[in-house]
């Protein structure tokens, strides 16, 4: 497979990224050199070329326009020279956008055969794939790294100036965005938030196409790094105690990044100066006046706050850095007790988290963007509202102040992003191609029906998972669908993680919303009618407000949050259910609860549920009702399971499912997780042979 990469910002080469040089010379250009890197390891992957755009500089002693970079024994980096020779910053950029079109229709027209995909890397190279596709049909996929919606929103929210020329840049941005997320034929995201939060906010936003494959990070550099000599002679001529804990953030000086608000906590906070150094580590210059507007400015600010604090000798803010560096700089921190932070107003994902992780510092990043991701799978700091400086330093001083909890987040963090891993990502990506590619074709007509709760029922076991996806294999007409508490994205990334097949229905969030896979085999449609089904009686803000004065109950995490279902915590006690129901109807209110594993408590338009999911599924495909397996094992699975009459609880259930009312005519398996479910299916299928034999 040849796949062809487009990039057209930033300065992009085949090694020692100048990052930060300019504004757009940042993560996205380590994502994909790491990841092509990775993808190149893949016997099936013959050939990768990166298509940039050629310029001249004078910022930098680097070629930037030369043709033909070799970057790896199958990877090449092409520059393209478009009609204007100069460095462009990305808001710029849309005037090459046509002459580069061009020029990389004549690039392509000479190759003996078109590539087999595209993969557009930010909002500029998609609207050129875009474009390309409605020429060549040639199918792309899209990366966005960063959204401009996203931006203007906490732009906007955080009271900034935008003058008008930033909101025509970022509204062209946003209309790029809109056509590459219509036409792109997958769309990679980094995290949940960025696959259900940040895309949600556009018009073509098709959650069905949108897959999450988090990066990873070339992690044993920051495993193992330690502290250097040349990290100490950047650092320590700046500060009057070096060995003191240091708060280090590393990030282009970008507005978005927020790096004032960082200074500000430092600077208002005595306890945290006395207690800690402060290490702005902030791209590279030579001065700051030659740098782009928005990057100077920022610098400037900086330089006005530690001026205004009188911060010298407590705070490090080096001018240059080599790549090399940026391992012992976390090192150099973790050897102080230090932590990391992430102030940024936005932050899509947040490469720097993985790398201050995997190098042991405890994280204080952003509560908006990828963070929320990487924090709850690390358990490895807190997230802040970057807005607050005041809260920024609290948290500083309260982790500073715990060594114990220092000590388990550092080891936490270390071992838990080892779950970043290119090599993963680059087998979940070359699979999603080759599907792409070449759909699997599904048997018709579908004769029978089974639908299995994912966590515990389906995962637990992976003899297990690789017996069942060798079974389905073997069904001629038998569909199978999961029906999860997880939202669609987070139910996807588990099935890819733990290697099962694709469901042809995804019933999510508890049935509050349904997912068809697509003829393409790769991507899947909302069943835009089951979500209005289920508005006709649907108060939400009502029941939410409702629900707010009940102590017992603690709001989940947001994203867990969804448009037809609002999760709790719950105290554990049984008889909650019955009396939030009675406060909702007290107020005219009314709603499905549902209550599982003893703490979770989802609540539901009254038309959804697993069980009124599965129904609705049944009656739409026309599968008779012994047709319709359904497994599951704990209390979200109890209405499915009491409806079905070919009901599987497998070995390993919870919640005392089979002494609930309704269950006498479950099947309880002898065997645990996905055997189970071999097991149940196959014996209600003999019970239904051994009756028709009777009959005859
Ligand atoms: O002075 C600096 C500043 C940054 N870096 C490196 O540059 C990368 C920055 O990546 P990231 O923290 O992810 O931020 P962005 O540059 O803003 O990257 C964009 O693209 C990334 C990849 O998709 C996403 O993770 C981000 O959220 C998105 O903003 C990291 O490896 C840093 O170590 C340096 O080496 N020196
Ligand atoms: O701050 P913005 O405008 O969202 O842009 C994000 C920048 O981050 C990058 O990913 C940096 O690598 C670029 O693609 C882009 O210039």
């Amino acid at each position: 497979m040849h796949i062809v990469h487009l990039a057209l910002q930033g300065c992009l080469r085949s090694h020692d990224i100048e990052y930060g040089i300019t504004a757009d010379t940042g993560g996205h250009i380590r994502y994909l050199l790491e990841l092509v890197e990775a993808s190149a390891e893949d016997p099936a992957i013959t050939r990768i070329t990166l298509v940039t755009r050629a310029f001249e500089n004078d910022f930098s002693a680097i070629d930037y326009a030369c043709r033909e970079e070799y970057v790896g024994p199958k990877i090449t980096l092409i520059r393209l020279p478009t009609d204007q020779p100069g460095y462009l910053p990305k808001e710029a950029l849309w005037t090459e956008l046509s002459s580069f079109v061009t020029a990389f229709d004549a690039w392509l027209a000479a190759l003996p055969a078109p590539p087999d995909m595209l993969h557009a890397h930010y909002a500029d190279a998609g609207e050129v794939a875009a474009r390309l596709h409605a020429r060549h049909r040639l199918p792309f996929v899209f990366t966005a790294h960063s959204l401009g919606r996203s931006k203007l929103f906490c732009l906007e929210q955080n009271g900034s100036r935008i003058g008008a020329a930033t909101r025509a840049a970022l509204e062209r941005r946003i209309a790029f965005e809109e056509r590459a997320i219509e036409h792109a034929a997958l769309i990679i995201a980094s995290s949940r938030d960025e696959a259900e939060r940040q895309y949600a906010d556009y018009h073509h936003y098709d959650p069905g196409k949108i897959r999450i494959i988090a990066p990873g990070s070339h992690l044993t550099d920051f495993l193992d790094a330690e502290p250097t000599p040349a990290v100490e002679a950047l650092l320590h001529p700046f500060l009057r105690q070096p060995e003191k804990p240091a708060l280090l953030a590393i990030a282009r000086p970008v507005t978005r990044k927020n790096l004032a608000t960082l200074v500000r906590a430092f600077g208002e906070c005595a306890a945290l100066r006395a207690r800690a150094n402060l290490v702005i580590v902030a791209g590279v210059r030579d001065h700051i006046d030659t740098l782009e507007p928005e990057l100077a400015d920022n610098l400037h600010e900086l330089l006005t706050l530690i001026d205004d604090y009188d911060l010298y000798g407590h705070i490090a803010y080096p001018k240059h850095h080599a790549p090399e560096d940026v391992p012992a700089l976390y090192a150099w921190a973790r050897a102080r007790g230090g932590i990391f932070v992430n102030p940024a107003f936005n932050e899509p994902f947040g490469l720097t988290l993985l790398e201050a992780s995997a190098a042991g510092l405890p994280l204080i990043a952003t509560d908006s963007g990828g963070p929320n991701d990487i924090v709850e799978q690390c358990g490895n700091g807190v997230l802040i509202n970057p807005r607050h400086h005041q809260a920024l330093a609290q948290e500083a001083m309260a982790l500073f102040n715990d060594h114990d909890r220092w000590q388990q987040m550092a080891v936490r963090g270390r071992d838990a992003v080892r779950a970043f891993d290119w090599q993963r990502h680059a087998q979940r990506y070359h699979d999603l191609l080759t599907r792409l590619r070449r759909p699997v074709v599904d048997p018709k007509p579908i004769t029978s029906l089974l639908i299995c709760d994912i966590d515990n029922t389906l995962t637990g076991s992976a003899e297990g998972i690789s017996a069942f996806n060798a079974w389905y294999a073997a069904q001629g007409g038998l569909a199978f669908g999961v029906a999860t508490g997880r939202s669609f994205h987070s139910a996807l990334s588990i099935l890819e993680q733990a290697g099962i097949a694709y469901p042809r229905v995804i019933i999510a969030s508890v049935g509050a919303e349904v997912y068809y896979r697509q003829a393409d085999g790769v991507t899947y449609r909302q069943d835009t009618a089951w979500s209005a089904h289920l508005d006709s009686r649907w108060q939400r803000e009502a029941i939410q407000r409702a629900l707010s004065e009940i102590t017992e109950l603690t709001p989940q995490g947001s994203l867990e949050q969804r448009h037809h279902k609002l999760s709790y915590f719950s105290d554990g006690d049984s008889a909650l259910p019955d009396r939030l129901k009675a406060v909702l109807t007290a107020r005219g209110l009314k709603a499905n609860v549902i209550h599982s594993h003893g703490r979770y408590l989802d609540v539901l338009p009254l038309d959804a549920s697993k069980g009124l999911a599965v129904d609705y599924l049944r009656a739409q495909w026309g599968i008779a009702s012994e047709a319709l397996y359904v497994a599951g094992d704990s209390g979200n699975d109890l209405d499915m399971l009491r409806a079905a009459p070919c009901s599987i609880v497998v070995a390993n259930y919870s919640d005392d499912l089979l002494d609930a009312p309704g269950m006498a005519h479950a099947y309880c398996t002898q065997a645990a997780h996905a055997q189970g479910v071999i097991e149940g299916v196959e014996h209600f299928r003999q019970q239904h042979a051994r009756r028709l034999g009777d009959i005859a």
